[in-house]
């Protein structure tokens, strides 16, 4: 028993000497990596917030994005935290009594200030653009439309953010922005990826935007965006049709079927058993279609639908300009489109229409496309009202006419065939944040899309934790080796006493 226990007390590592050094190692050790830890770990998280407002011209939208606070120039950091739709239509309707254009901000203005951190909203930047809707005002009652930036700015003002002010976005810009928002969403910018073309369907404009290899701009300049981002250059073609969102177009279709100033039209592209009385001054009351107003019409119509798609679509076809193109080639009008190249994301009233038809899936068929569309299209409207009780009146009663005008804008006004559809994708929403111009237009603004790529640390927080730790370690295991004269000597056969 003796013999085993001063075995024990012989054991060199229980000498004192090493005993302290071991303590004092693995203090030093566990100091070193909390230090290192500590000093170097992210911070809790803190976020820096933006705040768009879409006045559209059919309604507006307030849009709230953040991003942490230390990262502003990382890429996908950038996300969509709310979404407000204003009530009433868009601004360009309050044209006759402005001050209610503001007023009708204020309900979603007081959503953002609930949201937004108290102690950040002085630097949350708002910003408000105007699409196609005031461009139309702006045309037509150029001091009107001042009137009505005068109330909204106002009314922003009240508000406790950093106002950067009330404009019309060019149709370019537009375009351009929407290209940026669903690239950037998608993280196809950073990584240089083939990027997404972007289609946008509005009330009153609609924008087509894309890379093409055949496109450098010369061809075309008007249509010619030129970004660099994050090192890599992008000659973006994008193009801005006034008077080619929905409504717009829905009125120049009209417009087509009432150039002798009849008192009933049938109408292929609405529903058989429709039936409104219309006013002519209403359908006419917009620059789009002012100078095509008959004389000597009566004040109404009765509008009368007859459902045909396909006589509808001849119709429809009759609002483009296919005849003339004064370059190599043209989608409509005369405006020059390169060849068209890669995939689409199809956003705003594409989607709203293409969802509300269960068109989404663009695996479908062009020709399955057009049957049920037909199909839908010859529904009586009772019948269509019946099957959808829950939908807005004026929208359920326009979705053959705007089916129909999307599947003809794309494939006779875009040139989209039955080989390249499939590559369109009908989105709302991607990653939580919507798809529209309003992210790219806050993007650009606040640059947080940076020209040349930015620099990141070479290692990840984890694999620097790692290497600290077993640095530490190899260099205590070295400390102790280097003590090896002190060790007191140890023999394989302790002697027995
Ligand atoms: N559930 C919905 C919501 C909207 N719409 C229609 O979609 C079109 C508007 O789309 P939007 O992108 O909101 O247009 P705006 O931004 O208001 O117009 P613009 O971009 O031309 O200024 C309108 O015709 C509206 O009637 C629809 O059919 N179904
Ligand atoms: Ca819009």
């Amino acid at each position: 028993m003796s013999a085993q226990r001063d075995m024990k007390e012989k054991n060199p590592w229980h000498t004192p000497v090493t005993i302290i050094f071991s303590v004092i190692g693995v203090i030093a050790i566990v100091a070193l990596v909390t230090v290192a830890v500590l000093q170097n770990r992210p911070l809790p998280q803190k976020y820096k917030y933006g705040i768009v407002l879409d006045a559209g011209s059919s309604h507006t939208a307030l849009y709230i994005y953040e991003w942490p606070a230390e990262k502003d120039n990382n890429t996908g950091r950038v996300e969509q935290t709310l979404s407000c739709k204003v009530d009433g239509p868009g601004i360009s309707s309050y044209a006759s009594a402005p001050w209610k254009a503001g007023k009708s901000l204020t309900k979603c203005l007081e959503q953002a200030r609930q949201k937004v951190p108290v102690k950040r909203h002085s630097e949350t930047p708002l910003y408000l653009g105007a699409t196609a809707g005031m461009r139309l005002l702006n045309l037509e009652d150029s001091s009107a439309s001042t009137k009505v930036f005068q109330a909204v700015e106002e009314a922003l003002q009240k508000f406790p953010f950093s106002f950067q002010g009330a404009r019309i976005l060019s149709g370019q810009e537009e375009g351009a922005f929407g290209w940026v928002t669903v690239n950037y969403l998608d993280d196809r910018l950073e990584q240089n990826l083939q990027t997404r073309g972007a289609l946008d369907l509005g009330g009153a404009s609609t924008q087509i935007s894309f890379v093409s290899d055949n496109f450098d701009g010369s061809d075309s300049p008007d249509n010619a965006v030129a970004f660099r981002l994050y090192g890599n250059d992008y000659n973006l073609y994008t193009h801005s049709f006034l008077c080619y969102g929905k409504d717009q177009a829905l009125r120049k279709t009209l417009a087509q079927q009432t150039k002798s100033g009849p008192g009933t039209i049938l109408d292929p592209c609405f529903h058989p058993g429709y039936t409104e009385t219309k006013n002519y001054s209403v359908l006419y009351d917009s620059p789009c279609v002012s100078d095509r107003k008959p004389q000597g019409a009566p004040a109404t119509f009765n509008h009368t639908g007859k459902g045909n798609f396909s006589r509808c679509q001849e119709v429809v076809k009759r609002i483009f300009n296919f005849t003339e193109c004064k370059y190599s080639q043209c989608s409509f009008n005369e405006v020059f489109q390169p060849r068209l190249q890669g995939p689409f994301g199809a956003f705003s009233a594409y989607y709203f229409v293409m969802n509300f038809l269960n068109l989404t899936d663009t695996s479908i068929p062009l020709e399955v496309v057009t049957e049920r569309l037909s199909r839908y299209c010859a529904t009586p409207w009772n019948q269509v009202k019946e099957q959808h009780p829950g939908v807005k009146l004026k929208y359920l009663a326009e979705y053959c006419f705007s089916g129909t005008y999307i599947v003809t804008l794309l494939t006779k006004g875009y040139n989209f065939t039955s080989e390249n559809y499939p590559n369109i994708k009908f989105i709302k929403k991607i990653k939580g944040s919507d798809a529209g111009w309003t992210l790219g237009y806050m993007l650009n603004l606040t640059n947080m899309i940076p020209a040349e790529a930015p620099d990141s640390p070479p290692l990840p927080y984890a694999g620097y934790v790692s290497i600290v730790t077993v640095i530490a370690l190899l260099l205590f295991v070295l400390f102790i080796f280097s003590l090896r004269p002190l060790w007191p000597r140890c023999s394989k056969h302790p002697q027995i006493i």
